[in-house]
Parts: C-alpha cells; sequence; structure tokens
C-alpha cells in the first residue's frame, strides 16, 4: 500500500500501526523509557527496551525496528548501540537514529556521527542537534534546542544526502527530508518542549511507522509526527492545565485519535 502526503496516509499508517503492532526495540535514555513506552502502546504498537551487549543482536532478530537514543550516553551502552546497528542493516530492518544533545560534549558527538555512518533509516533531532550533526553550530543547550527547524534544513538536506537517509526536524514546524524533497509538519504545541522526552518519543513512533512502510521512509516519519503533533493539539483542546496534565492527555489521545480527527488535523505539506 502506497502512503501519500494528505491525511488519508497519515491515517493508513496509524491504522496500520494498530492492526501489527510492530515490535520496537528500543535502547534508549533512561529519562525518556517510561513515557517512551507508553506512547508506542498508546500508538498500538509494542514496546521493549533491551540494550544489553549480550542480547542486542539477538533482539533485532525478532524486532520489527530499531531506535537508537543516545540521551544518557555512557561507554559501556556504545558497543551495544553499533553492534544493534549493524543487526538491523544486515537483516534489513530500520533503524532509527536520535542524536540527542549532539554538540553538547565531544564525546557525544563522535558517538552520534559514528552511529550515523552505521547507515540509519531515519534520523530525527531538533534543530541545534541536526545542525551539529553536520558539523555546524548547533548552540545544543543540553539536550534542548536553541535554533528553529527552518535554520537547519540545509544540514538536514546535507546528511540525508551523504548518508543516504530521511532525516526530521523536530520543532515549531517539523521538516522531514530525503535531501531533495521536504515536508512540512504543522502539528504540535509548544507546551511539549516542557515535558521531557516528547522528541525522544515521537522519534519511536517514527520508528513504528517506517518499518510498516520501508519504502515510503519519508511520508511514514512526517505522519508519525503529525499524528504525536495532533495528539497534543487535541489534548490542549481537551483543557490540559499544564506540562503534567498535558503529558496524560498526550497519551489518551494517541490511544483514542479517530479516523475523522486524523483525517481533519493531520497537517502534512510538500515544503
Ligand atoms: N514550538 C512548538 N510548537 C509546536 N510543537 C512543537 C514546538 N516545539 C516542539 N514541538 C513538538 O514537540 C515534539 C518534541 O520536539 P522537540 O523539538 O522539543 O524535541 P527534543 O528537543 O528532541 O525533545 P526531547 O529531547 O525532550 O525528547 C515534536 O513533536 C515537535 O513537533
Ligand atoms: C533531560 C535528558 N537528559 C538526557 S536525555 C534527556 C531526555 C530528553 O532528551
Ligand atoms: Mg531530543
Amino acid at each position: 500500500m502506497a502512503l501519500d502526503t494528505s491525511s488519508t496516509g497519515a491515517w493508513e499508517a496509524l491504522a496500520a500501526c494498530r492492526e501489527k503492532s510492530p515490535l520496537v526495540q528500543c535502547i534508549t535514555n533512561y529519562v525518556s523509557m517510561d513515557i517512551m513506552a507508553n506512547v508506542l502502546l498508546a500508538a498500538g504498537a509494542s514496546p521493549a527496551m533491551a540494550h544489553s551487549i549480550g542480547e542486542v543482536e539477538d533482539f533485532v532478530k525478532i524486532a520489527s525496528a530499531l531506535l537508537i537514543n543516545v540521551g544518557t550516553l555512557s561507554e559501556e551502552w556504545v558497543g551495544g548501540m553499533r553492534l544493534a546497528a549493524k543487526a538491523a542493516v544486515a537483516q534489513g530492518k530500520p533503524w532509527v537514529l536520535d542524536p540527542v544533545g549532539c554538540g553538547a560534549t565531544p564525546f557525544r558527538s563522535q558517538v552520534i556521527s559514528s552511529l550515523l555512518a552505521l547507515s540509519p533509516t531515519v534520523v530525527r533531532g531538533n534543530a541545534s542537534e541536526i545542525l551539529a550533526l553536520a558539523g555546524l553550530e548547533g548552540a545544543t543547550k543540553g539536550v534542548d534546542s536553541t535554533a528553529a527547524a527552518t535554520e537547519a534544513l540545509g544540514a538536514a538536506q546535507q546528511i540525508a544526502r551523504r548518508h543516504g537517509c530521511v532525516v526530521a526536524i523536530s520543532g515549531a514546524e517539523d521538516l522531514v527530508t530525503d535531501g531533495t524533497r521536504v515536508l512540512k509538519v504543522a502539528n504540535g504545541v509548544p507546551m511539549l518542549q516542557q515535558i521531557t522526552a516528547t522528541g525522544c518519543s515521537v522519534t519511536a513512533v517514527v520508528a513504528a511507522f517506517v518499518c510498516l512502510f520501508p519504502q515510503q521512509p519519508l511520508e511514514a516519519t512526517a505522519h508519525a509526527l503529525a499524528y504525536f503533533g495532533l495528539a497534543a493539539e487535541l489534548a490542549a483542546a481537551d483543557g490540559a492545565k499544564g506540562p503534567g496534565s498535558l503529558r496524560v492527555g498526550l497519551l489518551d489521545n494517541l490511544w483514542s485519535m479517530s479516523q475523522e480527527q486524523l483525517l481533519a488535523g493531520a497537517r502534512v505539506t510538500e515544503a
């Protein structure tokens, strides 16, 4: 089934996720584990957090997609991340990289660059992270961005072309590129930035959607971002009072999102 960029495509991606419930192996940071697993469950997917060097390769065999997030990086984890990424490529399974805090420290940037060299299917970061990943001034504030997505578009296109991957920049409007085409996603609410690991979590939804449409990582990535952003908009409209209730409402709306809501609310356009 081919996904188009319209909200019909977004619904096809979500319906497939709910029907097929792909197993997404997550090697992710300690901060994000709980919300990421709950976001994947609310989207209909099946999360498993497995990072031990002793089992990552075997885990990739049973997973449909792999997510690698370097948020709380330590030396001991790096070997497992590399083995898992290589196993995914060898087995023809998509893997998605979240370059958390790229540019914050040399150690982090070096590890992320070495992972980028292992051919991720998709990279999703905030604007500062994508700028730093391309070797440009990212002005990252730890794990948070200080730049707008549009400022990082050139960097994203350069990474996408050089590494043959899709690159997504999250922000007020998300941008997704394969180096040639650019899709813009105009969903989300600013307060998502005040809930930790929402970027990490949407990257996991990207992994779930992309493995169901392996020929169309560009569209699948944009639809994952639109679905996630729209769930936050609906939670805000439900009367979320701050980050705490928005977080709860986000999970509820990911779970309850109807075809009508997604068709009416997803805003993906060719930029
Ligand atoms: N100003 C904004 N308006 C609307 N939505 C936003 C805005 N900024 C970010 N978002 C949305 O919030 C989510 C997280 O994006 P963000 O850029 O904050 O990721 P991040 O910095 O990697 O987060 P984290 O590291 O905490 O996981 C995305 O779905 C993005 O579209
Ligand atoms: C706050 C934080 N620190 C390392 S990872 C992480 C989660 C958001 O990226
Ligand atoms: Mg992040």
